[in-house]
C-alpha cells in the first residue's frame, strides 16, 4: 500500500509538475490481475484498484492498516468502471454491471472481486474511510441512486450525476459516493469550482478516449495549478482545494468523499472571474 502524507496549501506554488504529480495523482491504480492500493493521509482515505483477469482476486487486509481485516475498521464504497462483474461479501456474490456501485460496511470478513468474461475485465475502483458503526451492505444498480442533472451544453457542461452513498441513499458512517457522466460535446465538470473544507474528495476519471486527457484543476481557488490526466486515472484533493476540469472530450468520472460531515451540498462556492 502507498502511502500519501497530507500537504498544506503553502506547498503548492513551490512544486514542480512532477512533484504535482506524485502528491496528487495516481496514475497507476489500475493493473491486470492485481489489486494495488493508496493510503492518504487527508481524513485516512484508502483507494484500490482490483482487476480480475485470470481468475477471483481476494482483497487484503494490508499490513499498514494493522488490523486482522481490511472492513475491522473501515467501511467503502466499490464502483464498477470495467466489464460486469461480482464482488463476494461473506459467501454473498452481488453482481456489479458497469457503474454499478456497492457499499459494504464496516466488519465484512472476506471479501472478493471477479470478473464475468476475461476478455473484458470488470475494473473495481473501491474508496475506503475509518467507519465506527457498521452499516448493512448495499447494492445500487447503474443510475439507481439519487440523479441530478446539472449543467447547460451552452456551457460545455452538461452532465448528469449520480449520487449511490449519501444521505439521501444508501447509508454510510463517512463516504459518500456516486457517478458524473458528462454528456456528449460537454467537456467541463464542476464549473464554477467549490471546496469544502469539511471533506477531502477523490475523482477518478474513466471513459477518457485513449488519445484525450483532462486539464484538472487543484490547489486554493487564487493558486491554482493543473494536471493532465488520462483514463482510469485518480486525483486526490484536500480539504482546501477546488477539484474540477475540462476534457479534450466527453469522459465520466467516480467522486467520492470522506470527513467531517456527509453534507452534499455543504460547500463553497468559487466564482469563475475570481480563480487565479
Ligand atoms: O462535492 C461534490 C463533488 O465535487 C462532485 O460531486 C461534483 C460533480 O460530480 C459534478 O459537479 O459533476
Ligand atoms: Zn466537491
Amino acid at each position: 500500500m502507498e502511502q500519501r502524507h497530507a500537504t498544506a496549501p503553502q506547498q503548492v506554488p513551490g512544486m514542480s509538475t512532477a512533484e504535482l504529480r506524485r502528491h496528487y495523482l495516481v496514475e497507476d491504480l489500475f493493473a491486470p490481475d492485481e489489486v494495488r492500493a493508496v493510503h492518504s493521509h487527508h481524513d485516512r482515505v484508502v483507494l484500490v484498484g482490483a482487476v480480475p483477469r485470470t481468475g477471483p482476486l481476494p482483497l487484503p487486509a494490508f499490513p499498514e492498516l494493522r488490523a486482522d481485516r481490511f472492513f475491522d475498521r473501515r467501511e467503502a464504497g466499490i464502483v464498477n468502471v470495467g466489464g460486469a462483474g461480482a464482488v463476494t461479501v461473506d459467501g454473498e456474490e452481488h453482481r456489479l454491471a458497469p457503474t454499478a456501485c456497492l457499499y459494504v460496511g464496516r466488519g465484512a470478513e472476506k471479501v472478493s472481486f471477479a470478473s464475468a468474461d476475461a476478455d473484458s475485465p470488470a475494473a473495481f475502483y473501491l474508496f475506503s474511510a475509518p467507519a465506527h458503526a457498521s452499516h448493512p451492505t448495499v447494492l445500487v444498480e447503474p443510475g439507481g441512486g439519487t440523479v441530478r442533472e446539472l449543467g447547460d451544453p451552452l456551457t460545455s457542461n452538461r452532465r448528469t450525476l449520480t449520487q449511490y452513498v449519501h444521505e439521501g441513499g444508501v447509508r454510510s458512517c463517512q463516504v459518500v459516493m456516486g457517478v458524473t457522466a458528462l454528456h456528449p460535446g460537454s467537456t467541463w465538470n464542476t464549473m464554477p469550482a467549490h471546496t469544502h473544507e469539511r471533506r477531502t474528495e477523490v475523482y477518478l476519471y474513466f471513459g477518457v478516449p485513449e488519445d484525450a486527457r483532462v486539464v484538472h484543476l487543484l490547489g486554493e481557488p487564487d493558486e491554482t495549478r493543473h494536471l493532465v490526466v488520462a483514463d482510469r486515472q485518480v486525483v486526490i484533493s484536500p480539504p482546501w482545494s477546488v477539484h474540477s476540469g475540462v476534457g479534450t472530450a466527453s469522459y465520466s468520472f467516480v467522486w467520492a468523499m470522506a470527513g467531517e460531515n456527509q453534507s452534499f451540498d455543504d460547500m463553497d462556492p468559487h466564482p469563475v472571474t475570481g480563480l487565479r
